[in-house]
C-alpha cells in the first residue's frame, strides 16, 4: 500500500513539484486537461506523453480517471450513440494499454456527484462541501462542475435500467481491458441515495450493490472498486466501509480515494481527516490486513484559510494547497505508524 498525489485535473511543474516535496513518488490523475479527447477518446501519442513527462519528473502515472462526460454519458445512460461511445472508450482502454498506463477510474453516477452546499463552513470555518436531501430539489450545486454533463435527463432512468446499462458497458469494455492490460475501476455514486437525482436513479449506493457490481464483472482481472471511503462512509459510516472491504477482498480494491465526512446520508458534510465518520488508522489497517497492496489517493479537501475553492478552480495553482497538504500530511503519519506495527 501506498500514497500517490492524486485526484489532480492539471498535471504541471507546479503539482510535480508540489508531489516531490511532499516526498511522494507517483501520481492519479482526474479528468486531467492535460489530455484532448477531442476526438472522443484519448490518443496513444498524448498518454504516453504525459506519463513520460511525469516520469521525467522523477514520478510514476499509477492511473487516470473519468473520460470526459461528453464522451461517456450515453453509455451510462443507454441512449443512441453509446456504441459509438463504446468504440472510442475501447480505443482509450487500448491506448492506455500500449502508453503504459495502467489503471482507469469510471462511474456511473448520471447527473454526477451531487452537492447541496459548496461552501458549508467546516472546523475553524474551512470551506467544505455538504448535502442534504431534503435541499436536493432546488439543483446540484455542482451543476456547473466539468464532469456533470451539459445534458439534462430527459426520460426518468430506473435502476433496473441503470444496472443493465452498466452490464452492457462491462460486457463491451472488459474483453479489451484484459487484453490491454487495463485495469478499470468503479467509483460508488455519490451520493449514495436510493432515490433518483436529476431524474436517473443510483444503484452503486451500499456495500451490497458494490458486492454486485463485483459479482457482473465476474472473475475479471480487468475489474476492480476504486472504494471511496467517503462515500461508502456516506452510506454507513465506518461499519460500511469495512464490510466493502471484507465483501470484496483487497485484491478486488483496485485503489482508494481517502477523505473523511461527518454524517452519513441522507445528510452529511466533508471533514478533515479524523474528525468524521471513520478512524483513518482503522481503515488503513484493515486495508492492509485484508491484503490490500494497491495506491491510497488524497481525495476532496476543506478548503483552508488561503486555499481556492478546488471546484470552482482546477487550475494546478488551486489544488496545491494547505488542504491537500494537511490531508497527504495526515496520511503519510498514518501509513508510517502502520509500518512500524
Ligand atoms: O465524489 C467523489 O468522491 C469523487 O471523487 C467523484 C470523482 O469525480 C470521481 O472521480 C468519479 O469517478
Amino acid at each position: 500500500m501506498r500514497l500517490t498525489l492524486g485526484h489532480i485535473d492539471e498535471y504541471d511543474e507546479r503539482t510535480a513539484t508540489f508531489a516531490r516535496q511532499l516526498g511522494l513518488g507517483s501520481v492519479q490523475l482526474h479528468n486531467p486537461t492535460n489530455l484532448s479527447g477531442t476526438d472522443g477518446y484519448w490518443g496513444e501519442a498524448e498518454l504516453r506523453a504525459l506519463r513520460e513527462r511525469c516520469e521525467s519528473d522523477g514520478l510514476r502515472l499509477e492511473g487516470l480517471e473519468n473520460v470526459p462526460a461528453a464522451n461517456f454519458w450515453r453509455i451510462q445512460r443507454g441512449l443512441p450513440g453509446r456504441d459509438e461511445q463504446l468504440d472510442n472508450y475501447r480505443r482509450t482502454v487500448v491506448n492506455m494499454g500500449r502508453a503504459g498506463i495502467p489503471v482507469l477510474g469510471y462511474h456511473f453516477i448520471t447527473t454526477y456527484v451531487w452537492r447541496t452546499r459548496l461552501r458549508a463552513a467546516g472546523r475553524g470555518g474551512a470551506l467544505v462541501t455538504a448535502f442534504d436531501l431534503a435541499d436536493a430539489g432546488r439543483g446540484n450545486a455542482l451543476a456547473a462542475y466539468k464532469l456533470t454533463p451539459d445534458e439534462p435527463v430527459t426520460e426518468p432512468i430506473t435502476a433496473e435500467q441503470m444496472w443493465a446499462h452498466h452490464r452492457y458497458f462491462l460486457d463491451a469494455v472488459l474483453p479489451v481491458a484484459e487484453e490491454a492490460g487495463v485495469r478499470l475501476a468503479l467509483h460508488p455514486d455519490d451520493p449514495p441515495v436510493d432515490v433518483p437525482l436529476g431524474g436517473a436513479a443510483r444503484i452503486f449506493t451500499s456495500p451490497a450493490a458494490l458486492a454486485e457490481a463485483a459479482r457482473q464483472a465476474g472473475g475479471s482481472p480487468a475489474w476492480g472498486l476504486d472504494l471511496c471511503v467517503g462515500t461508502v462512509s456516506e452510506m454507513g459510516g465506518e461499519p460500511a466501509v469495512l464490510e466493502v472491504v471484507d465483501r470484496l477482498g483487497g485484491d478486488r480494491i483496485s485503489y482508494v480515494h481517502f477523505r473523511d465526512v461527518r454524517g452519513t446520508v441522507p445528510r452529511f458534510a466533508e471533514c478533515f481527516l479524523g474528525e468524521g465518520n471513520i478512524s483513518p488508522p482503522r481503515v488503513l489497517r484493515h486495508l492492509r490486513d485484508a491484503g490490500f497492496t494497491g495506491f491510497v489517493i488524497d481525495d476532496h479537501v476543506p478548503a483552508m484559510v488561503g486555499d481556492r475553492d478546488t471546484w470552482a478552480d482546477t487550475s494546478s495553482e488551486a489544488y496545491v494547497s494547505r488542504g491537500r497538504a494537511h490531508a497527504l500530511g495526515y496520511l503519510q503519519g498514518v501509513l508510517a505508524a502502520l509500518d512500524a506495527d
